[in-house]
């Protein structure tokens, strides 16, 4: 048996997030565009004797209803072995972010022991474990550029053209996605479908990332900013900072599309100087992936 796997798991990034009435089972019909960044959280997997689960990098405090160790138990469930694992994150995703940190860490888990436990299990039998644990986590493990529908798990892969280079302005105070959809169905009672991003979709195929410049939208950002007001302020005043600027899920991270890598340095070390809290990240990013194993 291999002695340890670690594992790449990125975070991503809504491009766009048309949102539609509930469902009878409370999740909310989507579409929406999908892009994997190259920032990510690293988990490194050695087997052991029972469970057990540490976080580095942020003081999330660890419980049994954790995505990761949730995803593990989804493995020996669906194998019906029981083998152990000590499972180390260093979380380098913000929590509660809209970034999708947990969904990665469930998708990363997934690959993770499937390499580690020598389970053998086809991409599509992950998936399927995936949706399970929760609907953005299959796209953590396909990563890349994708159109999502449904309640986001069904993946329709986008040809990635251009290089996307991002500014993330990120928040301390997460941002909890159930509260944000309640706040949606209060600003919108009516039955209604989500819209199409087929534009937006059609722009991606283009070479170069500024023809998706008034593109980028998210139903979740009027619901974030009831919630939190001074989002709101913060969000207009980023306005132009970019090629386009978008809330990303159901928040509180913002992310700037930036036309160059040398634009978008610049500027993150600008709203740095402002005093906001930026991090730096390119896009499309490959899906949650072994980086090494011994
Ligand atoms: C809003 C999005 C956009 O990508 O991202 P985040 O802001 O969480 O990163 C996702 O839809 C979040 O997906 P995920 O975080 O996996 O949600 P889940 O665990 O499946 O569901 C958590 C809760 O969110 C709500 N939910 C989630 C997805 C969906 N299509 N409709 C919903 O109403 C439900 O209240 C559900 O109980
Ligand atoms: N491995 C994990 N990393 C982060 N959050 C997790 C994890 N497992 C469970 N959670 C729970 O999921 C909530 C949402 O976290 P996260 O996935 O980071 O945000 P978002 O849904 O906004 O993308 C957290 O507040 C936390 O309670």
């Amino acid at each position: 048996m291999l002695s340890s796997v670690t594992v790449h798991a990125p975070a991503k990034i809504n491009m766009a997030l048309r949102v539609g009435g509930a469902r009878p089972d409370g999740y909310h019909p989507l579409t929406t565009v999908f892009c994997a960044l190259d920032l990510a959280d690293e988990i490194v997997v050695a087997p052991a004797e029972g469970l057990s689960l540490t976080i580095t990098g942020n003081d999330l405090a660890v419980d049994d209803n954790n995505l990761a160790l949730r995803a593990a138990r989804a493995l020996q469930d669906r194998t019906g072995m029981d083998y152990g694992a000590t499972i180390t994150i260093d979380k380098k995703i913000p929590v509660a972010g809209g970034m999708g940190g947990g969904s990665a860490d469930a998708a990363g888990t997934l690959v993770a022991l499937n390499e580690l436990w020598e389970l053998g299990l086809s991409h599509a039998d992950l998936h399927g474990l995936a949706a399970g644990l929760g609907s953005d986590v299959p796209f953590g493990l396909v990563g890349g550029l994708a159109l999502g529908t449904s309640r986001g798990e069904n993946l329709l892969p986008i040809s990635p053209r251009a290089f996307q280079s991002w500014v993330l302005v990120t928040d301390s105070d997460g941002l909890s996605t159930p509260d944000v959809f309640r706040h949606y169905d209060l600003l919108h009672p009516e039955p209604h479908e989500p819209a199409d991003v087929d534009d937006l979709v059609e722009a991606l195929g283009s070479d170069s990332v500024a023809e998706v410049a008034g593109l980028l939208v998210n139903d979740l950002a009027e619901p974030a900013f009831t919630i939190r007001p001074d989002l709101r302020e913060l969000f207009e005043r980023l306005e132009g900072a970019g090629i386009a600027t978008v809330l990303s899920g159901s928040g509180p991270t913002i992310g700037i599309l930036c036309e160059s890598d040398t634009a978008a340095d610049a500027l993150a070390g600008a709203l740095r100087q402002e005093g906001l809290s930026t991090l730096r990240t390119d896009g499309p990013a490959a899906g949650a992936h072994v980086v090494r194993s011994s």
